[in-house]
């Protein structure tokens, strides 16, 4: 009896074996007959089509050597047909006239169901939602993927690349670039600022790769796939040990995000402001009823699952290409530098700048697209496609890759050519690696972000380099991806030498004495301090290409460091002539106009006011002193009388109470606040002892006035403070060409004036105020070395040295030993 039930069961199993091997042939004929040279069968029992791609990649170690093949033989074929694990066909779509058919009819097709327990993480997300919700999905998460609010995330994206610690030798790329990816991604939804939370899409993306290797147990494929046993409702007895690990990894995971949507929720009803990122989007709208706590966290599992695989395949892929392709990697390193000094140097506005590197993106994604077909799609309807009649439960899917090859479409498709994106493409959708029509791939702007500077990094900073191992085109993930091929020898080049600041090294690299070469050779000798070698050697560069910028650049930022501006702004100016939009240039030229102007102005000011005194004789009631300020901002002048001393600064101080002084005998020290976190700070030596009891200090509307009490009545004092040595000897007869031993009253209205009218001879060329919007400008586009070296030199210099150049200023001491020496009988004053 059992054994009569097991032969039963027997051939109902032959029954079942039989009708999937043999059902499909005669319909894959009937379409060949009816369709003939405009599609093309496979046929391979119960994989299909997978079985082509198998035979390619084990004798031809390409997955799609043939697919490629009989397009660059014939381009008619617009379909494969080719039979399915249910006995039925499936159709694979080519033709670009039919594929955009079905990019803009989503509602026709559902995407097929099938990953394991999707239900629990990915279901209720973007890549899988069908209809009504996924197009309030669409909806809510399209503003947070736009160019423009993304180009915020290449900073973020920088730090990682920082933060990868590649080191020459051989490197598992793909791992890498998983771990950038997944932070990325993360940071993309829960906001830049949370790192704490940075380090869990690398944790999801682990346990997610568990999938794939479930689906290489074929007890679990036939439970997922024959019997629909995939969702997290499965008995448990029937999972394997690894999936009920996932399952409990799982759930942590998705219990971590929750307590983030919640946390998140706590703050928005508190009414505090939050960040705008998709969180805060996902938490209003949980707020609102619109969506559940649950989709939220599918919606972030969604992101991970579509961002991880395809962009770290992508730039593995691109690593491949890079390698393959030295001559390439070398044009686009020097498109890089033409463009930027170091990596750190990169603004995200610069991205769309570099158009080698977005010709070798296409060509790359043209070659070696990671994502070679879209999800498998249900027609939920009968649908007509040009001559082609797809009916309702058929599957189909959309292939990517094979118009890349097609002839008729890129010429020689074979040849890696990234010149042939000079021109545009002849038809769209022969070219769409990110999918096309309303449900294209929402996270392009973000993958294309992250591989442009990604690839920046990478190929600035290492020469790339194929290892021995075969190279192999295969599919990993379901991704193309260069198998046995998981290392790329990385080695240092030598402009990551100089951004190690190992310029030494660098410099035994820099052989050849080509252009670029030269240039380069000049920023590792500049670094080293030997300006001199590096002028020459830029001088060579320039015999060799007088019309390029870059080297003219250079020498003037050598020129300016060395303090020859004019020469400085005579190399800038050329640089300019070559290339108008270098940012660099516009801004370093900016500076030496500052510099000079500022000499200028400091000398025109110090002349006038020297002149001035000769000219006007002594007054014994108040002889002032004013030095001219440049800085505009906190200006203090000071005066004596016979008996006392005055200083005045030009500061309205709302809260008296904020005055902190205090006097010695022949010291006075003074602060308040100027600004937020700021203080005016002045700690002066003085010319010769005071009263400090009597001596007073008091607000005003305007100004803060200081009046001391000379101890030596009948002193006059040359200056405010005590004098360096050298000053100090300045004969008696000079000195009394000053005003405190002028006899005569001064017009200090007068000497004001002038200086004020020479400043409005400045405005007329920069604007209201010359010297302040043109530090303004300097200031606000400064990186932040150029702000350190503005407040410094202003501010321990007295107003009398505003340098641009911080590795100047940190080790000069302009209170000191370095501040200039003013003109005979004047003296510089600090400034806040
Ligand atoms: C170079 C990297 C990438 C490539 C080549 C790529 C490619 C694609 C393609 C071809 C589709 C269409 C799939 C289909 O309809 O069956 C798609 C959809 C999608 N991609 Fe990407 N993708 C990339 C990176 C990303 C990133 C970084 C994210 C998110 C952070 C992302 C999120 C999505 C989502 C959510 C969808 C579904 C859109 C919808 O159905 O409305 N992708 N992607």
């Amino acid at each position: 009896m059992n054994l009569l039930i097991l032969s039963y069961l027997g051939y109902l199993i032959l029954a079942l074996i039989a009708y999937l091997v043999i059902a499909p042939i005669p319909k894959l004929l009937y379409y060949k007959i009816k369709y003939g040279s405009a599609v093309e069968i496979y046929y391979f029992p119960f994989i299909g089509l997978i079985g082509q791609i198998l035979i390619d990649l084990v004798f031809r170690s390409d997955v799609f050597y043939s697919q490629k093949r009989l397009v660059l033989k014939n381009n008619k074929v617009k379909l494969h047909i080719s039979n399915d694990l249910k006995g039925g066909v499936h159709f694979t779509l080519i033709d670009p006239k039919l594929k955009k058919l079905v990019f803009f009819d989503q509602e026709s097709y559902k995407k097929m169901e099938g990953m394991p327990f999707a239900d629990t993480f990915a279901d209720q997300g973007l890549l899988f939602q069908n209809g009504k919700s996924w197009h309030k999905s669409r909806q809510m998460l399209t503003k947070h993927f736009t160019n423009q609010d993304l180009l915020v995330m290449v900073e973020t994206l920088k730090q990682e690349c920082k933060k990868l610690q590649l080191k020459d030798g051989p490197i598992d790329i793909l791992t890498v670039l998983k771990q950038l990816t997944s932070t990325t991604i993360t940071k993309t939804f829960f906001g830049s600022e949370n790192n704490e939370i940075a380090d869990l899409g690398v944790q999801v993306n682990k346990n997610m790769e568990k999938i794939m290797l479930f689906l290489l147990n074929p007890l679990i494929v036939l439970r997922c796939f024959a019997l629909k046993l995939n969702k997290s409702t499965t008995p448990s007895f029937l999972l394997s040990s690894g999936e009920k690990a996932f399952l409990r990894e799982l759930q942590a995971q998705k219990q971590r995000i929750i307590s983030e949507i919640e946390q998140g929720i706590k703050k928005i009803k508190e009414n505090q402001t939050l960040q705008d990122n998709i969180l805060t989007t996902m938490c209003k709208e949980i707020i609102n009823n619109n969506i559940t706590k649950e989709e939220a966290v599918h919606q972030y599992f969604t992101l991970l699952i579509a961002g991880i695989d395809t962009t770290s395949h992508i730039v593995k892929n691109f690593c491949y290409a890079l390698g393959l392709h030295p001559e390439v990697q070398e044009r686009l390193r020097k498109e890089i530098n033409s463009h930027i000094q170091q990596f750190d140097d990169l603004r995200p506005q610069q991205l769309s700048e570099f158009k080698l590197l977005d010709n070798f993106i296409n060509e790359a994604y043209r070659q070696y697209t990671a994502a070679p077909s879209l999800f498998n799609r249900i027609a939920l309807k009968d649908i007509q496609l040009g001559e082609f009649t797809i009916l309702k439960g058929q599957s189909m899917d959309l292939n990517m890759m094979m118009s890349h090859f097609d002839p008729s479409i890129f010429e020689n498709p074979l040849k890696f050519d990234i010149d042939r994106w000079n021109s545009p493409v002849l038809d769209p959708y022969s070219f769409t690696p990110f999918s096309a029509g309303p449900r294209n791939c929402i996270g392009q702007h973000l993958a294309t972000l992250e591989l442009k500077t990604l690839l920046i990094f990478l190929i600035m900073n290492f020469n790339l380099e194929l290892n021995n191992g075969k190279i192999q085109l295969g599919l990993s993930n379901l991704f193309l991806s260069i198998e046995k091929y998981q290392q790329i020898i990385m080695s240092s080049n030598p402009y990551f030498l100089i951004l190690h600041h190992q310029y030494d090294q660098a410099l035994q690299l820099l052989v050849s004495d080509d252009y670029e070469t030269l240039v380069t050779k000049s920023i590792a000798l500049y670094h080293l301090g030997k300006y001199d070698d590096a002028l020459s050697t830029l001088d060579k560069a320039i015999q060799l290409s007088s019309d390029r910028f870059e080297a003219y650049y250079r020498k003037g930022l050598i020129n300016f460091i060395c303090g020859k501006i004019q020469q400085a702004q005579l190399d800038l100016q050329k640089s300019l002539q070559f290339n108008p939009k270098h940012k660099e240039t516009q801004q370093q030229l900016l500076k030496c106009e500052l510099e000079l102007k500022n000499i200028k102005l400091v000398q025109t000011a110090q002349e006038k006011i020297i002149q001035q005194f000769k000219e006007v004789p002594q007054n014994s009631e108040a002889q002032r002193t004013d030095i001219y300020s440049t800085s505009g901002k906190l200006m203090y002048k000071w005066y004596q009388t016979d008996l006392k001393v005055g200083i005045e600064i030009h500061h309205a101080l709302p809260n008296s109470a904020d005055l902190k002084y205090q006097f010695e005998k022949q010291r006075l020290q003074l602060s308040f606040p100027i600004e937020k976190g700021n203080n005016f700070e002045l700690d002066l030596d003085l010319f010769a002892e005071i009263i400090p009891e009597t001596s007073k200090a008091k607000v005003g509307l305007n100004s803060i006035e200081i009046i001391m009490d000379k101890k030596d009545k009948t002193l006059n004092w040359g200056s405010l403070q005590r004098k360096a040595e050298e000053q100090q000897q300045i004969p008696i007869m000079e000195q009394a060409a000053y005003p405190t031993s002028s006899k005569k009253k001064k017009d200090w209205s007068k000497i004001d004036k002038e200086i004020e009218e020479d400043i409005n001879k400045h405005k007329e060329e920069y604007g209201e105020d010359p010297l302040n919007s043109l530090f303004k400008q300097i200031y606000q586009n400064g990186d932040e070395n150029t702000r350190r070296a503005m407040i410094k030199s202003m501010q321990t210099s007295g107003g009398t040295v505003l340098s641009t150049n911080w590795d100047e200023v940190k080790v000069k001491d302009y209170e000191r030993k370095d501040r200039p020496s003013p003109p005979k009988g004047q003296e510089y004053k600090k400034l806040g």
